[in-house]
C-alpha cells in the first residue's frame, strides 16, 4: 500500500514542509504541474494530487507535457496515467527535440535549446489554463547540482528557488519537492512500479548533460561522509556576504591555478 510506504511518507512530509516554509499555495489557486514522464515529476503530481485531501488550503491540480516530438513517443500513456489520478492531461506536440538536435541549430546544446523552449511552451500553456503558478519537480539534489554548475560553468554562485515570482510577480514557479533526497524517490517508484511506470525518454541527449557528471562529482563526495551533502544545502540559507570576494574578481584578474608553471 502507497500510504504505509516510509518513502512515500518522508516526500509527502517534506512536501508539506516546503509548501508551509515557501508559502507555495494560494487558496482556491489552479496550480499547473510540468510533467515529463520522468520519476521526480510523476511523483510530484502524486503526492500534490494526495495531499488536496489533508491541504487546509484548497487547489486544483492541471498537469502539462511538452511532448518534444521524437519518434516513439509516450503522451498517449501519459494521459491515461493522469486519467487513473482523475486529471486531465494538457499535451503539448512540438518539434522542439528533432529541431534542437538537428542542423538549424548550431549555436546552442541541444539540451539548451529544448529546455528554454520547453520552458517558454510552459508559461504560455499554463496562462491559457488560467494558472498563475507552475509546479516542477526539482528535488533538493536538483538545486544542489544547479549551485554546482552554475559555479563550475557560470562563475556564479545562485541556484533554483524553492518559489520565484516572473514577471513582475504575476506568476509562480514552485518546486514543492525542494527538500524531498531523490533517492527517497528513486526507491517509492521502484518498489511501486504499478504507480509510478517507467517512460522510457527517447531523446538521445538523454542522460549525456553536465548535470550528470556533477552528479556523479556529488555523489562520491556523499559517500564520504553523510553530512555533506546536508551541509551544502545548508550552506545556501547560510550565506556571509562579508567573507565572499567584494570588489567581485573580474576575468582579468582571475589566473586560476591550474598546477602548470606560468611564464
Ligand atoms: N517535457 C516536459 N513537459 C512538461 N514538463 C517538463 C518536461 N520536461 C521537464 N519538465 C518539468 O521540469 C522539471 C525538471 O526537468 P528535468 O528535465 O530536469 O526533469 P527530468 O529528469 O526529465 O524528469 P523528472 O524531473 O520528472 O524526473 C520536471 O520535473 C518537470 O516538472
Amino acid at each position: 500500500m502507497l500510504e504505509k510506504n516510509k518513502n512515500y511518507n518522508k516526500i509527502f512530509k517534506s512536501t508539506g514542509k516546503a509548501a508551509f516554509r515557501y508559502q507555495m499555495f494560494e487558496s482556491g489557486e489552479r496550480i499547473a504541474v510540468g510533467l515529463s514522464g520522468g520519476k521526480d515529476s510523476l511523483t510530484l503530481l502524486r503526492i500534490l494530487k494526495d495531499r488536496q485531501r489533508i491541504s487546509a488550503i484548497p487547489y486544483t491540480l492541471h498537469p502539462i507535457y511538452v511532448d518534444p516530438g521524437f519518434d516513439g513517443g509516450f503522451s498517449d500513456e501519459l494521459s491515461r496515467w493522469c486519467g487513473e489520478l482523475g486529471l486531465h492531461l494538457t499535451v503539448e506536440k512540438t518539434d522542439h527535440g528533432p529541431m534542437a538536435h538537428g542542423p538549424e541549430n548550431r549555436k546552442k546544446s541541444p539540451c539548451f535549446l529544448c529546455a528554454l523552449l520547453r520552458r517558454k511552451r510552459l508559461f504560455s500553456i499554463s496562462r491559457e489554463l488560467d494558472c498563475k503558478t507552475l509546479a516542477l519537480g526539482h528535488t533538493k539534489d536538483d538545486i544542489i547540482e544547479t549551485l554546482f554548475i552554475n559555479m563550475c560553468y557560470a562563475g556564479k554562485i545562485g541556484t533554483m528557488v524553492p518559489r520565484q515570482g516572473l514577471f513582475k510577480d504575476t506568476f509562480h514557479i514552485i518546486r514543492p519537492l525542494s527538500l524531498v533526497d531523490e533517492q527517497h524517490i528513486i526507491k517509492l517508484t521502484r518498489s511501486f512500479p504499478e504507480y509510478f511506470p517507467v517512460f522510457s525518454n527517447p531523446c538521445p541527449s538523454a542522460g549525456q548533460t553536465r548535470r550528470r557528471e556533477i552528479k556523479d562529482f556529488l555523489q562520491t563526495l556523499y559517500r564520504q561522509d553523510r553530512k555533506i551533502k546536508s551541509n551544502i544545502f545548508r550552506s545556501m540559507g547560510n550565506v556571509r556576504l562579508e567573507y565572499m570576494l567584494y570588489p567581485p574578481v573580474r576575468e582579468a584578474d582571475n589566473d586560476s591555478d591550474t598546477g602548470e608553471d606560468r611564464e
